[in-house]
């Protein structure tokens, strides 16, 4: 049974390990499966998650079997209905029983599920499901009879103008190419239709057929060309470095897209002015090692090391805003959270899991079939939300203890992203920040910047939300903004709805499995007045003795305030661990 937990460990990336889905695999030395059992899984079931997703929810199993959660009863009902071998586990586990107890329940979901797309035999239906893979398409599954309906993932590749220019790509890779005039067109063609749109937000981003491989073109391998998601593109766009802006840090840099990106920017900006500082640059930080030699590598390969000095196995949280980079002018956060907008965190391989709540409306249903009929005949709800997992080893309560996990997982990672954005604000020189998650979650997106704009820092400081109208052409343009989500804010009565709407109004958000082509993220972006002076760190901490707000830290776990313990030791007194630090020194009299 330990290929299923292996998968869905592997899916979720719980350790949060870097490199692609088949290295992971791979590299795993622990591993009680054969990696390439465990692969062909993974990828098999990710193919047809749109459609099982489906199956699942409207099956009800969710509701009955305790034992599964929403990405275990994917991979088993994957192996129960479409793997020759079926599931691969001995017959009294309980695990097997809980999902082939189910099984006509699931098989005849399954034919409906097929007969709905218009497929009359299995034989079309894989077919079809294969020919539309490789993490090119999104299914966007439904509940009540919502049919699945597949958006094609396109191809973004970013011109990279450290090494090249858009005129000449266009001129040399893409000179065969035709220029689309949407994106619908790009997307519905094959891997070898030679067509390109260009993106209308992004400068010299371009976005190619869903299956269309330039992995071994010259141009990539020699680092013009580099394979980026529209979505994370929007970060160094918006920041959009000045030569006025001084030098620009990336907190939390490494595989380093948004590194070279911003780099690339900096140089075109620079070279437009006369005056320009040629010593501007940017200084990546990356706390992870391992992660450090891959920003390197990428760095070196965009032609960026010019202009980037790497922070390798730093923690962005250890620089003193006081007495280090004093020329920072701008910095770019894009830390590590839940993922959720991209589910599977693979660029190849995207998995839609069933929703748990999503069960409610059909295992009542299904005791009496006339209760059944109504059912099918309501009014179909909007698509769930996808929803990421936790993977429990011995899953007891599996949907609510998944619930529960999501809750303390974000709830953690929140105070996290607040710790790396407050910090960020207490650099001296800072006038521009842009904060940044690939997270569908409103604790790791709004709510992280109505946090901070609220905290003493900022107040101190005179951040403010960068406002949709004073954002560059192309992120001002962009219409899907903030969401604010009822209930799930703490203290929501102190908000005057005005302000809450500006604020929202200047958050950028996208959607993944939409027409847009992106994956899902989030990014906004805060300003100061440059004739605001900037007070000193101490000033900063006398105003937070004056306005201890405990709650804000609350969220840290015992391990999460022992390591803030220990950061203050060798921090120099740094402002961003104050509270802890009070904490600390409260644990350190007693
Ligand atoms: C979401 S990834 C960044 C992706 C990157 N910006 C890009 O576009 O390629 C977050 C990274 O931040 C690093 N990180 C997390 N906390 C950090 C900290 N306090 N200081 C420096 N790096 C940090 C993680 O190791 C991880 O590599």
């Amino acid at each position: 049974m330990s290929l299923y937990f292996e998968a869905a460990s592997v899916l979720t990336n719980a350790e949060n390990v870097g490199g692609s889905l088949k290295s992971r695999i791979y590299d795993k030395k622990d591993l009680k499966s054969t990696p390439a059992q465990l692969f062909a899984l993974v990828t098999e079931a990710s193919k047809w998650s749109g459609v099982l997703k489906e199956v699942v929810e409207r099956s009800g199993i969710l509701k009955e079997e305790r034992k599964l959660t929403p990405i275990l009863a994917l991979l088993l009902t994957h192996d129960l209905l479409l793997s020759k071998r079926g599931v691969a586990a001995p017959a009294t586990h309980a695990l097997k029983l809980a999902i082939t107890r189910h099984k006509a329940r699931l098989n005849a979901e399954f034919t409906k599920a097929r007969l709905r797309q218009g497929f009359g035999t299995l034989q079309a239906f894989r077919e079809h499901i294969n020919s539309s893979s490789n993490g090119t398409e999104e299914a966007i599954g439904g509940r009540n009879g919502v049919q699945t309906r597949p958006v094609r993932h396109p191809r973004w590749i970013r011109i990279n103008t450290l090494r090249t220019t858009l005129k000449v790509q266009l001129d040399t890779t893409f000179s065969e190419y035709l220029q689309a005039n949407s994106l619908a067109d790009v997307v519905s063609e094959s891997g070898s239709a030679k067509i390109f749109y260009l993106d209308p937000h992004i400068p010299n981003l371009i976005a190619l057929p869903p299956k269309a491989d330039l992995s071994k073109s010259a141009a990539y391998t020699s680092g013009q060309l580099i394979f980026q998601d529209k979505a994370s593109c929007f970060p160094a766009c918006l920041i959009d470095p000045q030569p006025e802006d001084g030098d620009v840090i990336d907190a939390c840099a490494a595989p380093g897209n948004k590194t070279t990106h911003l780099a690339a920017i900096l140089c075109e900006r620079r070279n437009h002015s006369a005056e320009a500082d040629q010593k501007q640059c940017v200084f990546a930080y990356e706390r992870d090692k391992r992660r450090a030699g891959t920003l390197e590598k990428m760095v070196k390969l965009a032609g960026a090391d010019r202009v980037v000095k790497i922070n390798g196995g730093r923690d962005f949280l250890t620089a003193n805003p006081e007495t280090e980079m004093l020329r920072v002018g701008a910095l770019l956060l894009d830390p590590s959270c839940s993922g959720s907008g991209i589910v599977g965190r693979d660029d190849n391989v995207k998995i839609f899991l069933p929703d748990p709540k999503a069960t409610d409306n059909t295992t009542a249903s299904r005791s009496k079939s006339k209760k059944r009929k109504r059912q099918q005949t309501a009014p179909a709800a909007p698509p769930p939300e996808l929803v990421p997992v936790e993977i429990e080893e011995s899953p007891e309560d599996g949907a609510s203890k998944d619930a529960a996990a999501l809750k303390d997982r974000l709830e953690a990672l929140s105070s996290f992203q607040l710790r790396i954005l407050t910090h960020a604000m207490r650099f001296s020189a800072a006038r521009k920040i842009t904060y940044s998650t690939c997270s569908i979650h409103f604790e790791e997106n709004e709510w992280v910047v109505f946090r901070a704009l609220a905290s003493p820092v900022a107040k101190e400081r005179g951040w403010r939300i960068w406002k949709r109208s004073d954002q560059v052409e192309g992120m001002k343009k962009w219409e899907r903004r903030g969401v604010w989500e009822e209930g799930k804010a703490e203290d929501e009565q102190s908000l005057r709805e005005e302000e809450r709407q500006e604020v929202l109004e200047g958050c950028i958000r996208c959607e993944k499995g939409t027409d847009e082509g992106t994956m899902g993220f989030f990014v906004a972006g805060f300003v100061r007045d440059s004739d605001v002076p900037a007070p000193t760190v101490k000033a900063i901490e006398s105003a937070e003795n004056d306005d201890v707000e405990e709650e804000e830290w609350s969220g840290f776990s015992e391990d999460e305030n022992q390591e803030a313990e220990k950061k203050t030791k060798v921090n120099h007194g740094v402002a961003a661990s104050v509270k802890i630090s009070k904490k600390a020194k409260k644990k350190r009299n007693t």
